[in-house]
């Protein structure tokens, strides 16, 4: 029997993953329209900022069941207009199927909401996990001065659907008010 080496490292300290099989992404705010409340001042910013990466290893295909995949996401920290630098968030296109987010550094916020448009947070930081169920739509923002970093883990049949928030949005928007991350109905 052979005792092989493991094709994906986790970089403990940093949250990254290593390996030829790591898959990357990047968003832009030219990648962002339609996402902040403040469309005018999204658009008018440089277009080639980075917002956010993600590392994702996908050992199996996109939509098949029985697997796992695991994820690297780097929020860049800034703010759009009062709004913090955020991800698109998503459902599940499988709706009925749940994700762990971890935070590895910085200081970011999970928004959560429901298919009743009922809209929660917690905070994240270093360690702080969390369990986001199914049915449940989800985006992180990042609401220090520091890069976020935080890992995730999901069935391999979740999917995303972007849709759904492009067109809704969510029921509440994060935003500074008098220096403190605030979650204000929209
Ligand atoms: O896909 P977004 O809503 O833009 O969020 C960015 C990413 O965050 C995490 O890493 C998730 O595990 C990914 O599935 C997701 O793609
Ligand atoms: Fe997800």
């Amino acid at each position: 029997m052979a005792i092989v080496q493991p094709s994906v490292f986790l970089k403990l300290q940093s949250g990254k993953l290593t390996g030829d099989q790591v898959l990357k992404s990047q968003k832009k705010l030219k990648d962002l329209e339609g996402v902040f409340q403040d469309e005018q001042i999204r658009a008018a910013l440089p277009q080639e900022s980075l917002i956010y990466e993600v590392q994702a290893f996908m050992p199996i295909a996109e939509g098949k069941s029985g697997g796992l995949f695991f994820g690297n996401s780097t929020i860049y920290p800034g703010k759009i207009g009062a709004e913090y630098h955020m991800t698109r968030g998503h459902f599940h296109s499988n709706l009925d199927t749940g994700e762990y987010y971890w935070g590895v550094k910085g200081e970011g916020i999970l928004i959560m909401m429901d298919e009743d448009r009922n809209v929660w947070a917690e905070e994240m930081s270093e360690g702080s996990v969390h369990y986001i169920p199914g049915k449940v739509a989800h985006r992180v923002a990042n609401v220090g001065e520091e890069l976020l970093v935080f890992n995730a883990c999901w069935p391999s049949d979740a999917g995303h659907d972007y849709a759904t928030i492009a067109e809704k949005g969510f029921a509440a928007r994060l935003v500074e008010v008098d220096g403190e991350p605030k979650l204000v109905d929209s």
